[in-house]
């Protein structure tokens, strides 16, 4: 007989929801009811499932030493990385290993809290849009729902960090997004340079960087990860995402082989720190530097957690084409486009590869 809540079924998939996003359980209150398979909203279509014969086994996305980072050749194997691969690992980066633990540890600790206590800061309760717990992407909008709870939080200033961000997880993540601000600086100063812009003025700072959202991803055990998706196939809508993930592994990038559909796993190394390029730095770059497709599989053992910073143009930005790219007569692909406009058709819909891009296109 199927698992209940109550003295219902649970097959029924408004219990389901009721019990996973209002009651603020996530999907890891359904995971800790030790269910032998996912419920049914779970279900991943055929075309969403990542097939295992599609997985490159042989192949890796680039690892770079930054402990020499003014070394000309670090900069360009970060900017080769960014246009063939659009994603990396970084080692040797010099954020405290302490940190990074620290921020996972934080994350359990969020996560580990009683229902009620999370559910303060989902979209109904939350005393700001700034801070927001939730489950899945786009639940309103999703077909299948994804095996992934969540806490976004959007950086407006310390001060209002300290009175609105959960104070379990707060002065890790506000420690983890100020010590590796550094390291962002240094990479988007190579990318930069690899686009002949030779100066970071206040108006670039404010498109490569200007707003920073970190989120804490929670992927509890699930009962049969093939049939589901940790977070489905998407590019981020960043310049840059900075992501720390733990020792379980399930990160997934489309390879650029053959018809592109392979999947490369990024392997977890202790200390490192995952970098790929969003949609607004490959439109800043009218298309050199490339954001990629990713996707995550939840595991079947163990929990997994994963904190992504995403660093973004200020809402308020108008994104496009960098002159300095077009100077060599190179037409523009992207039209100029607000950010928060971007950002807002990201949330609208569910995940759907590169499909954000094209809001852009010319
Ligand atoms: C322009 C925004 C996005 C919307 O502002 P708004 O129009 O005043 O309205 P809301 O804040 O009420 O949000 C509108 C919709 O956006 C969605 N949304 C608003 N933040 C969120 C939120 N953190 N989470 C998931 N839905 C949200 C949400 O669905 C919401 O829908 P709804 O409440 O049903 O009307 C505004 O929040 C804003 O300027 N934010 C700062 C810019 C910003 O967030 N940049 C971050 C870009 S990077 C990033 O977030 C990547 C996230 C990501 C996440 C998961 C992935 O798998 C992959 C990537
Ligand atoms: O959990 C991961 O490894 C990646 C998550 C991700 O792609 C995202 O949050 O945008
Ligand atoms: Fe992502």
């Amino acid at each position: 007989m199927a698992p209940t809540i109550g003295d219902r079924q649970f097959t029924d998939s408004s219990i389901i929801t009721n019990f996973v996003i209002n009651r603020g359980n996530g999907v890891k209150g359904l995971s800790e009811m030790g269910l032998k398979a996912p419920p049914k909203p779970y279900i991943q279509p055929l075309e969403e499932r990542l097939c295992i014969s599609k997985i490159v086994p042989q192949q890796s996305i680039p690892i770079i030493d930054m402990s020499h980072w003014k070394n000309p050749q670090v900069a360009s194997a970060v900017c080769d990385a960014a246009e063939k691969w659009g994603f990396f690992q970084i080692v040797n980066h010099d954020v405290p290993v302490e940190v990074l633990d620290n921020v996972k540890d934080a994350t359990y600790r969020f996560f580990d809290l009683p229902a009620d206590q999370k559910n303060k800061y989902s979209k109904e309760n939350s005393a700001s849009n700034n801070v927001r717990f939730g489950t899945s992407f786009s639940p309103e909008a999703e077909k299948s729902l994804e095996w992934k709870d969540y806490l976004s939080l959007f950086f407006v200033s310390e001060e209002e960090a300290s009175m609105l961000w959960p104070p379990v997880c707060r002065e890790q993540v506000l420690d983890y997004i100020r010590r590796t601000e550094v390291v962002i600086k240094k990479l988007l100063q190579m990318l930069m340079e690899g686009l002949n812009v030779k100066e970071i003025d206040d108006t670039k700072r404010s498109l490569l960087m200007g707003s920073i959202r970190t989120n804490l991803n929670y992927y509890p055990i699930c009962p049969d990860p093939e049939l589901t998706v940790g977070v489905g196939r998407h590019s981020d809508v960043s310049t840059l995402t900075i992501l720390l993930q733990d020792e379980i592994g399930g990160l997934y990038v489309r390879g650029n082989q053959g018809d592109g559909d392979n999947w490369i796993h990024v392997p977890p190394i202790k200390g490192s720190l995952v970098i790929n390029v969003g949609d607004a730095l490959q439109i800043l770059s009218n298309s050199r530097y490339k954001s990629v497709e990713h996707r995550v599989i939840a595991n079947g053992t163990k929990n997994r957690i994963s904190v992504p910073i995403f660093v973004n143009p200020k809402p308020t930005d108008i994104i496009g084409p960098l002159v300095e790219v077009l100077q060599n007569g190179e037409k523009p692909i992207y039209k100029q486009v607000l950010y928060s406009n971007y950002v807002k058709h990201f949330f609208r819909k569910a995940h759907d590869g590169k499909k954000t891009v094209e809001f852009a296109e010319i």
